[in-house]
């Protein structure tokens, strides 16, 4: 077995056998695997705060007895000709040390040759159509590259769970439908998006960026946190006017105890979040696209792949009425480095509908009828048909 013991460190807060760096699946079938659940983080190396996250994720579900193996290998399958795959930062020392800390029992980091004896495989596994839009549609062959390495480190690995990060999103997705679908005997585990404290998501292709790009970088996790904003803005003015909608004699003394114009303001702030059709998704996209003009402006300038509000599902675009969950998603270049990020947001109808005597000069929606409230859940869509898979199977 190739294995190189790493001195564990104080913080490292478990009795646990020195971690192993482990070079071969030869040596990989060899390590002893202990009596718990065994755990596996996959990487492409060069580690950080995010993936020291999902092993401590790791750590905690395994629990002592259980067994941590962190993979790293930068699987040249799925890098498109002109990406990275070369200058992908390669830091394997320090990788080792921190994947240590962070609570694993041992580094698996094999050789292209090791994962690929013959070459490129001949075999490889389809994302489907679900790996053909967003990053897919940008990186052509991007997930089936991904998932294929996924799919031979989990046979490597022999994992009971494996936890990836939900920045990357659509991957998270993608492989939790290849194990759904293709009988992987493996629980898979999102964990959340950790970030700088000025909101980056951390990346490994961070330490690409200057100075002057970081701060432009910047704009792609302001826009989430302005859609997020700007939707929580919305509900609460649904909440105020649905609780006006009872007391309006009680809005009408707040309104003009706060003066006339800003009476007004409010008003028709109040009307138009109760009116018409919900349009959170209308709103998010506005309230994040704007940023993102913005940041097109700055030097250097941000150059925007995608931006897409999307159904966790099945990664398609939602309507305008949409109700639950969706993934708001980020892509940009900026300088030479292309950076993704994306936020969960929540959409509800909610508020009831706002009444008419109380919509007064203000400019509120006269004579438009405003919706019957529809009661919000985190899971239902006013799409028409749920997802289906090939077999007629709602998924
Ligand atoms: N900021 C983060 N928060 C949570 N998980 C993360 C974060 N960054 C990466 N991960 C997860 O770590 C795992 C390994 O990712 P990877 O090694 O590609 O790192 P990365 O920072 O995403 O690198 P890159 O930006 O170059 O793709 C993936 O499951 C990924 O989603
Ligand atoms: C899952 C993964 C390790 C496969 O190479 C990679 O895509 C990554 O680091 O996210
Ligand atoms: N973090 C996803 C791997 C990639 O960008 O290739």
């Amino acid at each position: 077995m190739t294995s190189s013991p790493v001195s564990p460190t104080p913080d490292a807060a478990r009795t646990a056998p020195e971690p192993q760096l482990v070079r071969t699946a030869a040596a990989l079938r060899a390590l002893p695997r202990r009596s718990g659940v065994r755990a596996v983080v996959m990487t492409m190396g060069a580690l950080h705060e995010g993936h020291a996250a999902l092993v401590r994720a790791a750590r905690e579900r395994v629990g002592p007895q259980g067994q941590v193996v962190v993979t790293v290998f930068v699987n040249p399958l799925q890098f498109g000709a002109g990406e990275d795959l070369d200058r992908y930062p390669r830091t394997l020392d320090e990788d080792v040390l921190l994947a240590t800390r962070a609570g694993a029992d041992a580094v698996f980091a094999p050789s292209v040759d090791e994962v690929y004896p013959g070459g490129e495989p001949q075999v490889r596994v389809s994302a489907g159509p679900m790996g053909t839009v967003l990053e897919g549609a940008s990186r052509p062959g991007h997930f089936d590259g991904v998932l294929t390495v996924v799919a031979k480190l989990l046979h490597l690995t022999a994992p009971d769970l494996a936890f990836f990060g939900e920045k990357d999103a659509q991957q998270l997705a993608v492989i939790r439908r290849m194990a759904a679908d293709l009988n992987f005997p493996v629980e898979v585990v999102g964990v959340p998006t950790v970030r700088e404290a000025d909101g980056l998501a951390r990346s490994s292709r961070n330490r690409y960026l200057s100075g002057p790009e970081r701060r432009t970088a910047l704009a792609l996790s302001a826009a989430l946190f302005a859609a997020r904003d700007r939707l929580t803005a919305e509900e609460a003015l649904r909440a105020r006017a649905a609780s006006a909608g009872h007391p309006v004699q009680d809005r009408s003394a707040a309104l003009a105890a706060l003066g006339e114009d800003r009476a007004a303001a409010d008003a028709h702030a109040v009307a138009y979040a109760a009116s018409g059709p919900p349009h959170g998704p209308s709103v998010a996209r506005a309230a994040a696209g704007a940023v993102l003009e913005d940041a097109a402006h700055l030097d250097p300038p941000l150059h925007l792949d995608y931006l897409a509000l999307i159904d966790p599902r099945d990664f398609t675009e939602v309507p305008d009425d949409y109700e639950g969950e969706a993934i708001l998603a980020v892509a940009a270049k900026v300088g030479t480095t292309r950076l993704i990020d994306n936020i969960r947001l929540v959409f509800t109808a909610g508020a009831a509908p706002y009444p008419a005597a109380a919509q007064g000069r203000h400019g509120g929606p006269q004579g438009k009828s405003a919706p019957a409230p529809v009661s919000g859940t985190t899971r239902k869509s006013r799409k028409s048909t749920p997802p289906q898979g090939p077999l007629g199977a709602n998924r």
